[in-house]
């Protein structure tokens, strides 16, 4: 029995090709509506959530499962974990979601040990749309869990035959991979949104991810799980195709127009929170932190490229 905290697009995604492989699977959902009736998410609308997936609102029925997955946002995490102790304390979870906590600045593994310490802490990320997953679309993670056996027994749970799972022990390489791409897709929304052409998208990710691996190995990653599925393959993803909701919100910042106030967006806290961590360890993040202003309104786009294109001369 897998449990999935998170009844999002992502956790019902990894819910439904879970159970359409065989898998018995509780889904927890705070918002659950008539999902359970009708047998459709909101998020997902076109598809038909199968019979294997449980789907609950009391959490007591997540305690049957040993491996539990939390697709909740970044920013919520720590939040569930305390709310949830009792229920999640000593399982093997599994972090599915993308940031760094603005309070603590610690990535989801780390959140989980921190909380939960009594919990087997591992993440599953990479380029993954939840759309493509529920479609059945062939896809590609990373499941990073320092215990390599646990680490072993997760790939096997959770691997299908459209979701390739590839493991690593390396959890702060994969967590940081995945949190600091939609700081750099936003960026890369904003260049488009703004008109600046795909050549400046193409520094942005470049030097983005320049930035991605100074802060990731001087906070302790290992340097070939950021060229991996969980760092670069994820970028290539979030920074070139208009499913991503980061790389959306970046095109609309760009282009001045609405932004969906409800449409989860990890990368803009997140780019507070590496700003931070930036500062503290005297690392230069020039790209997190134009983001971080843009976000904040606190910049134009116009200062954010004028910022960029003065700095100092420098090389590669
Ligand atoms: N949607 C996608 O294609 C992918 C999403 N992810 C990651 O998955 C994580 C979740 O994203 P989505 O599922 O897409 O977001 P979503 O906005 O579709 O769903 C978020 C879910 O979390 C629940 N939630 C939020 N705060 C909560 C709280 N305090 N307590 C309980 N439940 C709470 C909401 O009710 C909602 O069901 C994010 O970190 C995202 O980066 C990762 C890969 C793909
Ligand atoms: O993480 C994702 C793809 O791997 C989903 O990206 P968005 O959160 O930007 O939609």
């Amino acid at each position: 029995m897998i449990g999935v905290v998170g009844a999002g697009a992502f956790g019902t995604a990894l819910a439904i090709a879970l159970a359409r492989d065989g898998r018995s699977v509780t889904l927890w959902a705070r918002d659950i509506g008539d999902m359970a009736q009708t047998r459709r998410s909101p998020r997902l609308p076109d598809v038909t959530l199968p019979d294997g997936i449980n789907i609950t609102k009391n959490m007591v029925d997540i305690a049957a499962s040993e491996t539990v997955l939390l697709a909740v946002p970044a920013q919520s995490l720590r939040d569930v974990l305390t709310a949830n102790a009792t229920h999640l304390d000593a399982k093997q979870l599994v972090a599915c979601c993308k940031g760094i906590d603005l309070e603590t600045l610690t990535g989801p593994v780390a959140t989980i040990a921190r909380t939960l310490p009594n919990a087997m802490p591992a993440i599953l990320t990479g380029p993954s749309f939840a759309a493509d997953i529920a479609r059945g679309l062939p896809t590609a993670l990373t499941l990073a869990c320092a215990d390599d056996t646990v680490g072993q027994n997760l790939q096997q749970q959770l691997s299908t035959g459209t979701l390739r799972i590839y493991r690593t022990t390396d959890t702060i390489g994969a967590e940081l991979g995945g949190a600091l791409k939609n700081v750099i897709a936003i960026a890369c929304g904003v260049a488009i949104g703004a008109s600046l052409g795909d050549s400046a998208r193409a520094a942005l990710m470049t030097r983005g991810f320049a930035e991605m691996q100074r802060l990731a190995q001087i906070l302790g990653a290992e340097p070939q799980t950021l060229v991996g599925l969980s760092g670069l393959g994820d970028l290539a993803l979030t920074c070139t195709s208009p499913l991503s909701r980061n790389y959306r919100y970046g095109l609309a910042l760009g282009a001045g127009t609405a932004i969906d106030p409800a449409m989860t967006v990890e990368g803009a806290a997140t780019s507070w929170a590496v700003t931070r961590l930036g500062q503290d360890r005297g690392i230069d993040l020039p790209v997190c932190a134009v983001v971080a202003a843009l976000t904040r309104g606190e910049i134009s786009v116009e200062t954010a490229l004028q910022n960029l294109l003065s700095r100092p001369l420098k090389e590669e």
